[in-house]
């Protein structure tokens, strides 16, 4: 089974001279943690709003567990995915418990059950002490740790996150990845994209690259380092495929 299955996807936006996806097609499987590469403008966060329903491809498929991604199937879908933003989405004049109870009541979380789940995470992510501070006086790791919390509350089945430890200090970006190899092990599948490339391949069993609104190559991250002798790392592959021309 695919977590993912997304087939020629197209969109240009509204006025827009380009268009940002030329038929993009990847699958990821079942409980996996998997990377959507690409350089800056491939398509990545367009991508990821699609899948979320929050933007609307042009043409293309786009398959969740199996389920097509359509108008009977967009409440089963929500309950399935989890997103983490690349723009932090809380409230800043709401303490992180205000905050998580509003995300918690959009999944038709509330009462006791929704206290103790928020308590439950705040501990997890090392914020127990901070759940009645507004969030504009926390740090870039904590609203980034807060933000994941809004993400899991209702117990996503695939979690898709967009730069998730950009611009956190090494402790967050730590906490980060072992979060995402813990609840990776109880079964959730992951697609994360990064431009941290090491770190892509240290928590990534595949990875897909993509360029210009197409995907380039897709496959597990060792095997496509062994497929390529001159390259060293990830990167190098990242490289190899997306050449060194810089992008606007
Ligand atoms: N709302 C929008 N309206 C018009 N063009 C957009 C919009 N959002 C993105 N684009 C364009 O679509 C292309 C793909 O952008 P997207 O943000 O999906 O790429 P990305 O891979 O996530 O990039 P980055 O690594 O910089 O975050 C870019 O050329 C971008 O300028």
């Amino acid at each position: 089974m695919t977590s993912i299955l997304v087939q020629d996807l197209h969109k240009t936006y509204k006025g827009a001279l380009e268009p940002s996806l030329k038929g993009l097609s990847f699958s990821f499987p079942k409980g996996a943690i998997v990377g959507l590469l690409g350089p800056n403008g491939a398509g990545k966060t367009t991508t990821i709003s699609i899948l979320c329903g929050l933007v609307k491809a042009d043409t293309g498929k786009v398959q969740i567990f199996d389920l097509p991604q359509n108008a009977t199937n967009r409440e089963a879908i929500k309950g399935l995915i989890g997103i983490v933003p690349q723009q932090i989405a809380l409230f800043p004049h709401l303490t992180a418990v205000e905050n998580l109870e509003y995300f918690g009541n959009l999944y038709g979380l509330k009462g006791k059950s929704l206290r103790s789940r928020i308590d439950e995470y705040l501990q997890a992510f090392g914020l127990e002490k901070n759940g009645h501070k507004q969030v504009h006086h926390f740090s870039g790791g904590m609203k980034r740790r807060t933000n994941i919390i809004a993400a899991i509350l209702h117990q996503p089945q695939l979690l898709v996150l967009d730069e998730p430890t950009a611009g956190v200090d090494v402790q967050s970006r730590s906490m980060i990845l072992q979060f995402l190899r813990d609840y990776n092990q109880q079964g959730v599948s992951i697609v994360y994209t990064s431009h941290l490339l090491d770190e892509a391949q240290t928590i990534c069993q595949e990875v897909a690259i993509i360029d210009e609104g197409r995907a380039v190559v897709q496959g597990g991250t060792t095997e496509l380092i062994a497929r390529h002798p001159e390259c060293r790392n990830l990167e190098d592959v990242f490289l190899h495929y997306t050449g060194h021309a810089l992008r606007d």
